[in-house]
C-alpha cells in the first residue's frame, strides 16, 4: 500500500488491563484524512487511556497502534520522533507551561523539532496564534492571565505549531461556557475544512457531537460498540446510545412534560 493510501491511524485489537480491571477487550478502528471524529463512551470506558496509548504515552497490554503506517509500540526512538512531528495533542487541562508566555509555549515544538532561525519561529508563532483565533496581545501573557477559553486556544496553537496532519483533543470544550465552546467547535471544524487536518476528539458535549463532528466511535464494554456517521450512530438500536442521547437532549432542552 502506498503511504498516502494507508489510514493515518489504525488501531487494532487493543487490550488494556490494570491489575484485575480490563478496560479494553479488543478495540479497533481506522481514521482517514480530513475526518472529524469523536470518541464517546460512559465515564471510565477508557477514552483518555486509549488516546494516551495512541500517542505513545502509555503502552497497551496487547494490540497495535499504527500512526502514518508506523507501529507506535514497536518503533525505534528515531521513528517515533518522526511520527511525533506529524501529530498534535491537546490535553484536557491544556497542559501549557506556566512559567512561559503563550508565545514561548507555542514556540516549544518549533525549537525542539526544527532548526528554524528565531525570526522564522516568531513569524510562525504569530501565524499559529492567529489561526487559533487569539489576539496578538495574548502572545506575551502568561497562561494564568488568560481566560479558560483563551488558554484552550493557546493549547491548540501549540498543538498545530508543526502543522500536523492529525490532531488529538481530550475534552476540548469542558469547562467552557456555551458561547465560548461553540466558538471552539467552529475553530476545530475550520482546521479540518481549511487545513485538511484529521481530528480525533474525546467529548461529552452534545452540541459538539451534533454540530461539527462527522463520525462517532462509541466505546462500551471494552469494545467499539458503534462506528459511523453521527446521524447513523445516534439511531443505533443500543440501550446505552439511546440513553446517552436522550438524557443529554433532556438536559439541553428540558424534560418533555407532554404539553
Ligand atoms: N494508570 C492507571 N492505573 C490504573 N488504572 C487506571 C490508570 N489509568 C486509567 N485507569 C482506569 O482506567 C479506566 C478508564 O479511564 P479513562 O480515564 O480512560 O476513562 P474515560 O473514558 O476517559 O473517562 P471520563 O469520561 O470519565 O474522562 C478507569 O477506571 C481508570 O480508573
Amino acid at each position: 500500500m502506498r503511504d498516502h493510501d494507508a489510514p493515518l491511524l489504525a488501531v487494532d485489537g487493543i487490550v488494556t488491563r490494570f491489575g484485575t480491571q480490563t478496560v479494553h477487550r479488543g478495540v479497533g478502528f481506522t481514521a482517514g484524512r480530513g475526518e472529524l471524529i469523536a470518541l464517546i463512551g460512559g465515564s471510565g470506558t477508557g477514552k483518555s487511556v486509549l488516546l494516551r496509548e495512541i500517542v505513545g504515552l502509555q503502552r497497551p497490554t496487547a494490540g497495535t497502534v499504527r500512526l502514518f503506517g508506523t507501529e507506535v509500540w514497536a518503533a525505534s526512538a528515531a521513528e517515533l520522533d518522526r511520527v511525533r512531528r506529524r501529530f498534535g495533542m491537546m490535553f484536557q487541562d491544556g497542559a501549557l507551561f506556566s512559567s512561559l508566555t503563550v508565545a514561548q509555549n507555542v514556540a516549544v515544538p518549533l525549537r525542539e523539532h526544527t532548526t528554524l532561525p528565531a525570526d522564522a519561529v516568531d513569524a510562525l508563532v504569530a501565524l499559529r496564534l492567529a489561526q487559533a483565533g487569539l489576539p496578538a496581545d495574548a502572545a506575551h501573557k502568561a497562561p494564568s492571565a488568560l481566560s479558560g477559553g483563551m488558554r484552550k486556544r493557546a493549547a491548540i496553537a501549540r498543538a498545530i505549531a508543526l502543522e500536523p496532519e492529525l490532531l488529538f483533543l481530550d475534552e476540548p470544550t469542558s469547562g467552557l461556557d456555551p458561547i465560548t465552546a461553540r466558538g471552539f467547535d467552529r475553530l476545530v471544524r475550520n482546521l479540518v475544512d481549511d487545513l485538511g487536518l484529521t481530528v480525533l476528539l474525546v467529548t461529552h458535549d452534545l452540541d459538539t457531537l451534533l454540530g461539527v463532528v462527522d463520525r462517532l466511535i462509541v466505546l462500551a464494554d471494552g469494545v467499539v460498540a458503534a462506528d459511523g456517521p453521527v446521524a447513523q450512530v445516534i439511531r443505533t438500536d443500543d440501550a446505552w446510545i439511546r440513553d446517552y442521547f436522550s438524557v443529554r437532549r433532556m438536559v439541553r432542552e428540558g424534560p418533555d412534560d407532554g404539553s
